[in-house]
């Protein structure tokens, strides 16, 4: 057979197509539904190991809450933009230091509370005038203080209350920790920080699991140029079909059928869903059969957050060289967060960032008026400011693509909905963020889970094919090498 394959070329070209064909029959399939950091380090490590691939992304771009906007003729990120834990343990950090992505680091502290060091705070109050640092240093104090105490009311209510709750609690047994005045206001500016951790009010967020998430070493860093250089990498050589929203998932025993909007379908052996918690919520996707109880529960329960930017463009500086403005006021709602991007980059930039019901209220605004918002709130502190040139206004909680930022936990909820959410269901495997046990509502915590996912359908299916050792395990050399990462602070 072999020499007379040899002699007759032609007959050698049909033996080749049809072994090609055999071997692609018997090519594991996947089907990732959701091009964003989750979907596609699963697609990665799939395609890396030998699976047939196609991702099906709803948007006309990949990334999903990373989104890195050039249209300032520069990268800012309408997302996410800090990577939290700069540490080799962080698992794209190798990926980063390879790219030779520079990080700017605001903190070298890894609580969820501060992603600026204290020495970087620059808070005004409503006149302009500058909180003076050795209040803003002894308020960051007191709510250190306050917050261990509301760990004395965790440990005492067996039932879960919120944060704000678990606040009135302590200031009725300790009158000493209420602070007045100015003082108060710092406070309320702490606490308007860490609804913007949650994307979530105080009110709504568990006294119970604030802070269960882990926190990898090494502070928070901004990436300099932006995030998308890490998701075009991973995407390289991937079968994506942009622009198909997928609309059902039907699951046999032997694979299955995933239907997008224009009634297209595919099929594989399996599917792993990686689009966002709130997409799941306003159940968009229909399952079928439907999703099992538990699952459907979790996905009813854990929380999800929004978190905006509204990114201010001026033609030069005339604000303080500081790391971010902070305007101080009577309530959480009323404060005021900008990033000054000039720092980390050296762009004229600012972006205020609202959280909870605030972000909710300025996604009504349209984007004139947003944008005109952010300047008033900016005007407060800086009378003399002047127009910007260009905005761009996120709408992370209305965009029918994500429907909301980020998860957290909300009062009277299990901390192991992520789990529960991440757990697959026949041969559908569940990625992103919100399927995080460790890192939820982050880049490396949803690459991670896709990551996991891209594993446990490897192993699911190559068992049911019996070829366990045929194929390349899905973390492969990438992870193995090892470059430094390059931070700095101007
Ligand atoms: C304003 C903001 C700031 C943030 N800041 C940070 C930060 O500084 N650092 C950090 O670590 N994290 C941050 N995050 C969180 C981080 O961006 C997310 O945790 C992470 O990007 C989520 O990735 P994912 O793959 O789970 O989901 P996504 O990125 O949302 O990907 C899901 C994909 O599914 C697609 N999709 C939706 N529906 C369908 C459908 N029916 N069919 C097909 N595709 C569909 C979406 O278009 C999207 O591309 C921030 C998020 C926001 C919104």
């Amino acid at each position: 057979m072999e020499s007379r394959s040899k002699s007759n070329p032609q007959l050698r070209r049909a033996l080749c197509y049809s072994d090609v064909n055999r071997q692609q029959e018997r090519s594991p399939s996947v089907i990732v539904i959701g091009g964003g950091i989750a979907g596609i380090a699963a697609a990665r490590a799939l395609h890396d190991a030998s699976f047939q691939v196609v991702l099906l992304e709803s948007r006309e771009r990949l990334g999903g809450r990373v989104h890195t906007d050039y249209s300032f003729g520069f990268p800012v990120d309408l997302g996410a933009s800090w990577l939290h834990g700069v540490c080799k343990e962080n698992p794209l950090a190798p990926l980063i230091g390879r790219l030779g992505l520079p990080l700017y680091r605001t903190s070298g502290d890894n609580s969820v509370l501060y992603d600026h060091d204290l020495e970087s705070y620059a808070l005004f109050d409503m006149d302009g005038n500058q909180v003076p640092q050795e209040l803003v240093t002894n308020v960051g104090e007191a709510f250190e203080v306050i917050l261990q105490e509301t760990d004395k009311v965790r440990q005492e209510f067996s039932e879960d209350i919120s944060i704000l709750r678990a606040f009135s609690i302590v200031f009725e047994r300790r009158p000493d920790l209420r602070l007045d005045g100015l003082a108060h206001k710092v406070l309320q500016w702490y606490l308007c920080r860490m609804e913007g951790w949650f994307a979530a009010d105080a009110e709504t967020i568990s006294l119970k699991c604030w802070d269960q998430e882990e926190l990898l070493p090494g502070g928070h860093g901004l990436m300099v140029r932006g995030y998308l250089p890490v998701i075009n990498t991973l995407a390289k050589g991937i079968d994506i079909r942009l622009g198909h929203r997928v609309t059902k998932i039907v699951r046999r025993y032997n694979g299955v059928k995933v239907t997008v909007e224009n009634g297209k379908t595919f099929v594989a052996d399996a599917a792993i869903v990686a689009v966002p918690l709130g997409v799941l919520k306003a159940k968009t996707v229909k399952f079928e059969p439907k999703l099992p109880d538990w699952k459907e529960a979790a996905i009813a329960d854990l929380g999800v957050g929004i978190e905006n930017k509204i990114i201010l463009h001026f033609e030069k500086v005339f604000w303080p060289n500081v790391e971010f403005l902070g305007v101080v006021a009577e309530t959480s709602y009323g404060c005021s967060y900008f990033l000054n991007l000039h720092k980390a980059t050296g762009y004229p930039v600012l972006v205020y960032m609202p959280a909870g019901q605030l972000a909710r209220d300025v996604e009504k605004m349209s984007d004139e008026a947003a944008a005109n918002f952010a300047f008033l709130q900016l005007k407060k502190i800086l009378p003399d400011a002047s127009n910007p040139i260009q905005y761009i206004v996120s709408r992370w909680g209305t965009d029918i693509n994500s429907l909301g930022s980020y998860s957290y936990d909300t009062v009277g909820k299990p901390h192991d909905l992520y789990e529960r959410l991440r757990v697959p269901v026949d041969n559908l495997f569940f990625a992103g963020e919100a399927t995080s046990v460790s890192y939820p509502g982050s880049v490396h915590g949803a690459y991670s889970t896709g990551v996991m996912a891209a594993e446990d359908c490897r192993m699911r299916v190559l068992e049911r094919y019996g070829e366990l050792d045929l194929f390349q395990p899905v973390m492969g050399e990438e992870a193995s090498v090892s470059v430094p990462l390059l931070i700095s602070r101007l």
